[in-house]
């Protein structure tokens, strides 16, 4: 469980990116973090993740508190996996392989069950094919399945990802899901920020909207979109479609079924 409290963060410009955020993050949860572009989404992920440290505030993990001590970051982030927003920031071996083998190796694996992990998750992330192929020779889709597959071989707790399904064809987003719901069946938290209303509403268990820095709502979906949203986020269509109707929780598969036996009455 990751704990929040009171956390105000800004930038050397003065740019006030989170104001005084109390979360509480359990265990085994599907969680979507929305908001508009620049509400804070990444900031709040680099300070779960210990990559900034807040003004104010304090951060637990399990009832520890985070220090910002080199040891102690080295542990925290053994439990906290983060594929960032732009896969250039993370991929540096000579080779999708050696990268992918990278975080398990510092993690003390031995070579073979680096090579293992590594296998087993560019597997899962479709980019087996291109392992031996250097970083920088591959398409954006492809390099941000190669950040995925390199935190995935680690085999995180906590597994966050920032707007991974961005560039994405539909093939590889449902690889992705896949990927994502294996760790969450296994006990594992997963945190995924996105602009995909619609991908978040059929996916997560727990909502967390952030607006101009702030956090305003952390509930599950029947609360969230039935209140009015910050500018820039819009109700899921099949939520509106659920209140329009009275059903609830509607999903796209009863849209699909719906629409199926309209049509056979045609
Ligand atoms: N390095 C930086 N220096 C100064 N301000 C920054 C920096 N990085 C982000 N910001 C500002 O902090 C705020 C939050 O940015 P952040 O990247 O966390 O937003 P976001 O919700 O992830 O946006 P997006 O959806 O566009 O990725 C924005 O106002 C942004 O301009």
């Amino acid at each position: 469980m990751i704990e929040l409290k009171n956390i105000h963060s800004s930038y050397p410009d003065g740019t006030e990116a989170l104001k005084r955020i109390d979360l509480t993050i359990q265990a085994g949860v599907k969680i979507a973090l929305l908001g508009a572009s620049g509400s804070g989404k990444s900031t709040l992920f680099h300070h779960l993740t210990g990559l900034m440290k807040p003004d104010e505030g304090t951060i637990f993990m399990n009832k520890e508190l985070l220090t910002y001590k080199k040891k102690q970051l080295r542990e925290w982030r053994k439990k906290i996996g983060f594929v960032m927003q732009n896969p250039d920031m993370q991929l540096f071996a000579p080779s999708v392989e050696e990268d992918v083998m990278y975080g398990p190796l510092q993690l003390g694996w031995s070579m073979n069950e680096a090579k293992k992990a590594a296998q087993d998750a560019m597997d899962k992330c479709g980019i087996l094919p291109l392992r031996h192929k250097p970083p920088h020779a591959l398409s954006m889709g492809e390099k941000k399945r190669a950040a995925i597959a390199g935190v995935a071989a680690m085999n995180p707790d906590v597994f966050i990802l920032d707007e991974p399904e961005a560039g994405l064809d539909p093939a590889n987003v449902k690889k992705l899901i896949a990927l994502i719901n294996d760790f969450h069946s296994r006990g594992k938290s997963v945190i995924v920020s996105t602009h995909h209303v619609d991908f978040a509403y059929e996916w997560a268990e727990e909502f967390i909207i952030l607006d101009k820095g702030e956090l305003v709502k952390h509930a599950n979906s029947a609360v969230v979109f039935n209140e009015p949203l910050p500018n820039g986020l819009e109700v899921p269509w099949a939520f509106e479609i659920g209140r329009l109707t009275g059903t609830r929780p509607f999903t796209k598969k009863d849209a699909f079924r719906i629409f199926g036996e309209l049509m056979s009455k045609m």
